[in-house]
């Protein structure tokens, strides 16, 4: 077997003896989401739980940017690796979504309704220049991924997707319930994305499990799943140890007392 890159650990072997087939590939996905998924992120728990002050809930909002506006060049590197029309027509909506369209809003643009209405300088959220290092090493890694592993692994790789809808319901309902500072205008990106990600994630499973046709492929499968687990959380373990734990790094934004 071959080394696994960027520090993730392999699936073992034991577990590689139940991948026999494509259902057992996606029963062996589902129990990575539920163990590893970041909506058991002590994090997250706050942030939904209304624990968090406004500027640490700025500070996620912040970093979370990052990610968004990296999520289409990621598809847009998913797009370059494929040869053939037929998946490169299936992934190019995922740009419109998150670029969005001359005249049509996009998810980035929603991102920025959120940190506006959290009080953010928009200007500022754009340049990325206050976010954690560590949140621009995790993301970097993800565009990384696509790039330099399978195509059947960069399909992997969104699969998180599959988790995604049943977080941001919780965090809609937990935001609007716990914070005066948040309002369902402010919300619209996560209300767009439930029902972009299931179409999105539903392709992508039924991509992996009809194209990774061996144990060690659907092995692979479950790596960058594993992979992509761990560039969500590593985000949200920076984010407690610098605005819970207050460990802030050098650079990074410091929000105002409140
Ligand atoms: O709020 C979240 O917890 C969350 C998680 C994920 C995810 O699981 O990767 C995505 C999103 N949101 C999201 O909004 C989004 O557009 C998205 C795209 C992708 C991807 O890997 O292509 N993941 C996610």
């Amino acid at each position: 077997m071959n080394a696994p890159l960027y520090g993730m650990s392999a699936f073992s072997l034991a577990t590689t003896t139940r991948l026999q087939d494509a259902d057992q590939l996606e029963a062996a996905l589902r129990q990575i989401g539920a163990t590893r998924y970041h909506n058991l992120h002590p994090f997250h728990r706050l942030l939904h739980g209304g624990k968090l002050n406004k500027g640490q809930v700025q500070a996620w909002a912040l970093n979370r940017y990052y990610y968004q506006c990296s999520i289409p060049i990621k598809d847009a590197v998913v797009i370059s690796r494929f040869s053939d029309r037929a998946t490169r027509v299936e992934w190019r909506h995922r740009l419109e979504d998150h670029d969005g369209d001359l005249g049509a809003e996009g998810g980035i643009e929603r991102w920025l309704k959120l940190t506006d209405g959290l009080g953010l300088d928009s200007a500022y959220v754009e340049s990325t220049q206050g976010i954690l290092p560590a949140t621009r090493f995790a993301v970097d890694a993800y565009v990384h991924f696509v790039r330099d592993k399978s195509p059947l692994e960069a399909i992997a790789s969104s699969l998180t997707e599959l988790f995604a809808p049943n977080l941001h319901e919780e965090r809609i309902a937990g935001m609007l319930e716990h914070y005066d500072f948040v309002n369902p205008q402010i919300m619209s990106y996560f209300k767009r994305r439930l029902t972009q990600a299931p179409r999105d994630a539903q392709f992508a499973l039924t991509y992996v499990k009809r194209h990774a046709g061996t144990p060690a492929e659907r092995e692979a499968v479950c790596n960058a799943l594993i992979f992509k687990t761990n560039v969500l959380w590593a985000q949200l373990d920076a984010l407690h140890h610098a605005y819970v734990d207050g460990h802030i790094p050098p650079g990074a934004f410091v929000p105002e007392a409140n």
